[in-house]
């Protein structure tokens, strides 16, 4: 699962993963337990770069796994080195679960605290920011095998969608 920030990449993969009887792998939770450490700290302690490296580094980690799951990343991960080419490489499906721009504004408004690229910004700067960012990263996300329109449909419905693209 590959979008911005809220466009629902952990709650949609968690339910594919069920659907399929196939293990649920969500990057930042992995980058978590391997660091033992916030995704929130890490960001306030070592700074961005040092949380790419790491991306990129726990990405190829997960990717040596030799077992079948869905994977869901973080919104930067296929916008940094060569994520994104790994990504298509390593998995027939990617999904890009594309949400507009307002929609993306009305969910991150209540859980901004816990994402750092965001969490420094005031609500009334949130859309004006995650329209910049999410055309810069557009040119990632639209790469991925498949893309899904994600902005009216419910997470269940959304991962139906998916699961009926793989069966
Ligand atoms: N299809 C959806 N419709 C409404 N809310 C959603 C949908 N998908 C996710 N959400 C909500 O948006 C927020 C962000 O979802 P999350 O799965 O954490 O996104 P991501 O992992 O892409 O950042 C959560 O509060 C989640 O419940
Ligand atoms: O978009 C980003 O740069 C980030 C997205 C986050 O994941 P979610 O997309 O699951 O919030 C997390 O990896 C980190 O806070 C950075
Ligand atoms: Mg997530």
């Amino acid at each position: 699962m590959v979008g911005y920030m809220g466009s629902g990449k952990t709650t949609v993969g968690r339910i594919v993963a069920n659907h399929l009887n196939v293990n649920f792998l969500d990057l930042d939770d992995y980058i978590e337990e391997g660091e033992n450490m916030s995704i929130a700290s890490i960001f306030e302690t070592k700074g961005e770069i040092y949380f790419r490296k790491k991306e990129i580094e726990y990405l190829e980690k997960v990717f040596s796994i030799d077992d079948s799951f869905v994977l869901s990343l973080g919104g930067g991960t296929p916008c940094f080195g060569k994520n994104m080419e790994l990504i298509n490489e390593k998995t027939a499906n990617s999904f890009y679960l594309n949400v507009g721009i307002n929609e993306l504004t009305d969910r991150l408004k209540k859980e901004k605290n816990h994402r750092p690229m965001i969490s420094h910004l005031e609500d009334d700067k949130l859309t004006e920011f995650i329209g910049m960012h999410l055309f810069e990263r557009s040119f990632f996300y639209n790469q991925a095998h498949h893309k899904i329109k994600s902005n009216n449909n419910t997470p269940t419905e959304i991962a139906e969608i998916i699961v009926n693209k793989l069966v």
